[in-house]
């Protein structure tokens, strides 16, 4: 086993010389190991590691016990450990989202800190193999389209590094042989063999007849992996191209495209750029309706092969409308204009964390060092320091104005407006930052403010991007 990691590591460079590495561990046998292996290379790599075991408060006793195992065994080995706990009911009732996407969101907010603190280059995790053939049958049961079906990267961006997965050559059977021969009795979550979570099915009625015919299935699905990311990024380039000469109007909730101009193309582009209007129109948000094949074929097969005029709804609002050469596609433009509105009142963010407004989202980091790339107009960064108390997002309000980034004076909201000849119902929309004392800090797309700037002296800097279709623009 341990050759054919070293192969992957050395084929896919992703373990730099000298670098810092935080490793996930959740005292389980895949990260254990993976722990195991790292250290075991620590001085062929001349790396420095972390363990990061984080308690997701959600098994009582036992997922303390996990941390505490983790813990222990860095003790051991002399390798550091940062321990985090985090407070899982709390993330799903700030943002009303599921158990487990609340529990992965804030394991990587945690995983995030850490890499930062520790200046790390990347974050090692222990998916295998058969994690991978998993992610993949239950993508294309799902009907994944495009990169969607490829399974997990090799290595992803990742706060201030990378995502590093360098088990997955091997599978869970050899991670277990590994453990065993290494001495190691790792943690054993019982929630892995629940067959009401549909991984676990795959696990359990799947994955031993696939390895029956191959055992070495997982390199195959994982060479697909591969060759399904780096196709699909290709051809995405292509059709992005060829969508410059389709699309006849755009806008952030609205695309116009010319039908004759998209059926003269290769299917695989036609197909790519549907989905390029889609992903584009839910600005990136509720991936299970872009990513999903059959709204795309439906589409296409509507535009292509029936000559009916009329319309067709997709899931959250987005209408697809036709008429002679043009189609519109349209996304909740009615519900845009009657629902983006956090009414009078102002919205706390979740400073760090993600707040979700209406049609919008803020995500609010806190790192150590400045941006290298400039930033884009959806993105701020102030002093975390010089802040006193909360932020909030509101609407705009008679007589605004702001002190523009690098002025003395202040300026009219109105006239910012103006400037730049945003319309009366789109200014209506527009978010606006502004600190407890109701004082504008920044109006996302449009300027940002004097107020907290950052200085020589910043130590740790706040920073907030803004995702949104109903106002500005999205990128
Ligand atoms: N609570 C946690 N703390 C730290 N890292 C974690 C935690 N949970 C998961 N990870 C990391 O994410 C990887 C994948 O998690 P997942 O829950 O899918 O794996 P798993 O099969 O339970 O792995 P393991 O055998 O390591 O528990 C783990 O191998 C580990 O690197």
């Amino acid at each position: 086993m341990e050759n054919m990691v070293e192969r992957f590591i050395q084929k896919h460079r992703l373990i730099p010389k000298g670098a810092t590495i935080v490793v996930g561990v959740s005292g389980g046998p895949d990260s254990m190991a993976l722990l195991y292996f790292l250290h075991q290379r620590r001085q062929f790599w001349n790396i420095k590691l972390i363990a990061c075991c984080v308690d997701h408060q959600l098994r009582g006793e036992d997922s303390r016990k996990d941390l505490l195992f983790v813990e222990t065994f860095c003790q051991q080995y002399g390798i550091a450990f940062e321990g985090k706990t985090i407070d899982v009911p709390q993330i799903m009732q700030d943002m009303g989202i599921s158990v487990e996407t609340a529990a992965r969101l804030g394991r990587y907010q945690a995983f995030e800190e850490v890499m930062v603190k520790q200046q790390a280059d990347c974050l090692a995790l222990g998916h295998h193999g058969d994690d991978q053939i998993e992610t993949m049958l239950m993508r294309q049961v799902r009907g994944s389209f495009g990169a969607a079906r490829a399974g997990m990267p090799v290595q992803r961006t990742f706060a201030n590094g990378y995502i590093i997965r360098p088990f997955l050559s091997v599978t869970k059977e050899q991670i277990e042989q590994y453990c065993h021969n290494a001495g190691i009795v790792p943690r054993i979550d019982p929630s892995n063999f629940s067959e009401a979570i549909t991984r676990n099915r795959f696990r359990k009625h799947v994955l031993p007849f696939l390895k029956q015919e191959n055992p070495l299935v997982h390199l195959r699905f994982q060479e697909d992996s591969e060759r399904i990311r780096d196709d699909s990024l290709y051809l995405d380039s292509l059709a992005q191209e060829k969508l410059q000469s389709v699309v006849v109007e755009q806008s952030t909730t609205h695309m116009v495209i010319s039908i004759r101009r998209l059926i003269d193309t290769p299917i695989p582009l036609q197909r790519r750029m549907i989905h390029l209007i889609l992903k584009y129109l839910y600005n990136h948000d509720h991936k299970e309706a872009y990513h999903q094949s059959i709204h795309i074929e439906e589409v296409l097969y509507w535009l292509s092969v029936t000559k009916s005029s009329g319309e067709r709804h997709l899931p959250k609002g987005l209408l697809v409308k036709r008429s002679y050469d043009l189609c519109h596609f349209i996304i909740g433009k009615e519900e845009a204009r009657q629902t983006f509105s956090i009414g009078s009142s102002k919205l706390r963010l979740t400073i760090p964390g993600l707040t979700k407004a209406p049609l919008a989202r803020v995500l609010a980091e806190v790192i150590h060092t400045y941006p290298t790339d400039s930033l884009n107009p959806n993105e701020f960064i102030c002093d975390f320091d010089l802040l006193e108390g909360p932020l909030y997002l509101r609407h705009r309000k008679p007589g605004d104005r702001l002190r523009p980034l690098g002025m003395k004076g202040t300026k009219k909201v109105k006239d910012l407006f103006i400037d730049k000849k945003i319309d009366r119902q789109d200014r209506d929309r527009w978010l606006f930052l502004v600190d407890q004392g109701d004082q504008i800090v920044w109006i996302p797309f449009l300027r940002r403010g004097e107020l907290y700037r950052v200085t020589s002296r910043t130590k740790r800097f706040l920073k907030l991007t803004i995702e949104t279709t109903a106002f500005g623009r999205t990128f």
